[in-house]
């Protein structure tokens, strides 16, 4: 299988924030979860992929094409990959129908029969002004025009935050069905959890300016587990299998990846499935908010 996104040991320096070496790959027929607290890193890196900004290392390859090489191959990179924005770079003064004609000019692959079905789907209508939009609408119309040209990647900054449920769920949806061709992948970065759990093959962690891990999601799922007894049961050894860990009078709950060492030190434990957002909660916890590269960040690595 072809990989439809590889980034190498990416880097961005700016005054107070820095990309370190990030690096993660996205095989074809995947939908990638891009996951990271507020200042994460996660718009400076898709930025960086889509060459919005310069690097200051790094290889990126998308769909076999060098991103280094982009003055010479720019028209074929556009012609195949979609970018998903709340404001799509689109004139606020054009209506619905004059931008799709623009992107119809510019697109070698452009399918109207496509881009008609979209907007019937997702319920839009083509006589409104872009400025006349909600952002749902906006993210809806910037989504049907990406994959009305037939690319086969799409890459989307947050394009779920901010919306209501049924559009959410309407986008969420959309990507399910794009991806029923051979041969496509989806980025996207999110903060909704739901979201990552819903739709995304492989979740990809960054907490600050560095990839904490990539995983398929059915293995992060199965990964962890909560923990919960009663404090005189909790060792000092046993405290260290946590990734996270609250301590009451009445009793420890806690996120863990080492399940039969659990079993093992407190063999009272409870166990439940943590759904996405307690896991993902854990893995970006306070201690990885507070100490840069913390031990949060080394047992996730090691895991
Ligand atoms: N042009 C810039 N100049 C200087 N610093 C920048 C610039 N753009 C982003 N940053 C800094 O880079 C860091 C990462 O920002 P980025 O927007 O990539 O985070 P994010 O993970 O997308 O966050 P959010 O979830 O809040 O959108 C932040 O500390 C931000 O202040």
């Amino acid at each position: 299988m072809d990989n439809v996104l590889e980034v190498r040991d990416l880097r961005k320096k700016y005054a107070r924030f820095e990309l370190q070496d990030v690096s993660f790959t996205i095989p074809e027929g995947c939908i990638a979860g891009f996951v990271g607290n507020n200042g994460a890193g996660k718009t400076t890196t898709i930025r960086a992929i889509l060459n919005l900004i310069h690097k200051d290392g790094g290889q990126v390859n998308i769909l076999g094409m060098d991103m280094n090489e982009k003055r010479e191959r720019e028209q074929e990179i556009k012609n195949r990959i979609g970018v998903v924005t709340d404001n799509g770079g689109f004139y606020g003064m054009f209506t619905l129908k004059e931008t799709a004609a623009l992107f119809a000019s510019l697109y070698k692959n452009w399918d109207d029969s496509v881009y008609k079905d979209w907007i019937r789907k997702f319920n839009l209508n083509e006589k409104q002004k872009i400025q006349e939009l909600s952002r749902g609408m906006k993210v809806k119309f910037s989504l049907a025009l990406a994959m009305s040209h037939h690319a086969e990647f799409l890459v989307m900054d947050e394009p779920s935050s901010g919306l209501d449920l049924i559009t959410r769920a309407q986008i969420l949806e959309s990507l399910r069905e794009y991806m029923e061709r051979e041969g496509r992948g989806v980025f996207f970065s999110t903060h909704i959890a739901t979201d990552i759990e819903k739709v995304a093959d492989i979740v990809i962690l960054i907490d600050k300016g560095r990839i904490v891990f990539q995983k398929e999601k059915d293995i992060l799922m199965e990964e962890y587990r909560i923990a919960k007894g009663d404090m005189r049961d909790l060792s000092r050894e046993a405290e260290e299998l946590f990734i996270s860990l609250q301590k009451t009078k009445y009793g420890f709950t806690g996120v863990t990846g080492r399940m039969e060492d659990m079993r093992r030190l407190v063999p009272n434990a409870l166990f439940e499935k943590p759904d996405m957002e307690e896991i993902l909660m854990a893995c970006m916890g306070k201690e990885s908010m507070e100490y840069g590269k913390s031990a949060v960040y080394e047992r996730c690595q090691a895991d």
